[in-house]
């Protein structure tokens, strides 16, 4: 599903903040992604959600070597990823129902079924009263909420959360991952970078650990 083989990555003429990094996420598999901040967990998923190219290495996605792929494929791609951005990036001047529609949007899906999951949804990660705000209405915990939901409407292939709990109490934090954890049994992959260790020791699954742009060995777990 991705395969990483001696990838390196670095900011326009900087040093390389990632470094001979190399794994993969089999299909339908549940990965944290975690180290200090600064080790490079967000460079690496951008990587994969094709934000940024490798200075070296080989990057494959959904079996394809991301070098060799002609530019006009990239959307088709990207379509089939979810991201949950560490700063949401959500649209401030569309309501929080529209922000959460967007994907199925694109894919043209009809606005019965759009209305029914959206709201759905909606209700589950607890915003079912706000779905007419817009984001800067909303506190920091909510709009992280709207992006998770934004991220697993069109239920991706392949879900990138970066650090998706870092602004909820804990309580909340199990609610969204119970929704990463159905949305993986259904057959979503899922790479989830993380500071949170009560998270990871509650809801266990295999670690990837960088260590200043270098990948650790990791520690197998379960994912429940
Ligand atoms: N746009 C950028 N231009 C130049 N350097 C950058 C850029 N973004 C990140 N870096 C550098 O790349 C390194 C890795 O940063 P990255 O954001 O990937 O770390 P992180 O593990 O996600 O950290 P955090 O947990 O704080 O989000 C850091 O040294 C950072 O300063």
């Amino acid at each position: 599903m991705v395969r990483f083989d001696n990838v390196g990555m670095r900011y326009g003429t900087g040093h390389e903040v990632l470094r001979d990094v190399s794994f993969e996420l089999p299909r339908g598999s549940l990965t944290y992604l975690t180290g200090a901040s600064g080790a490079g967990k967000s460079s690496l998923l951008k990587l994969m959600f094709l934000a940024h190219r490798p200075s070296r290495g080989v990057v494959e996605l959904f079996g394809k070597d991301l070098s060799r792929l002609p530019r006009t494929q990239l959307p088709e791609l990207r379509r089939q990823i979810g991201v949950v951005y560490q700063d949401f990036r959500l649209i401030d001047h569309m309501s929080v129902f529209d922000n959460v529609a967007l994907p199925m949007r694109v894919s043209r899906r009809p606005a019965m079924e759009i209305n029914a999951h959206v709201e759905e949804l909606l209700g589950w990660v607890g915003l079912a009263d706000k779905i007419a705000a817009t984001p800067p209405e909303l506190s920091g915990g909510e709009q992280q909420r709207v992006a998770i939901a934004r991220a697993v409407i069109a239920r991706p292939r392949l879900l990138l959360a970066d650090e998706p709990t870092g602004s909820v109490d804990p309580e909340m934090g199990d609610r969204l991952m119970h929704l990463f954890l159905e949305l993986n049994r259904i057959g979503t992959t899922i790479l989830i970078a993380t500071h949170d260790v009560a998270m990871m020791e509650r809801h266990r699954a295999p670690v990837m650990r960088l260590i200043r742009g270098e990948l650790a060995v990791s520690r197998p777990g379960r994912a429940a």
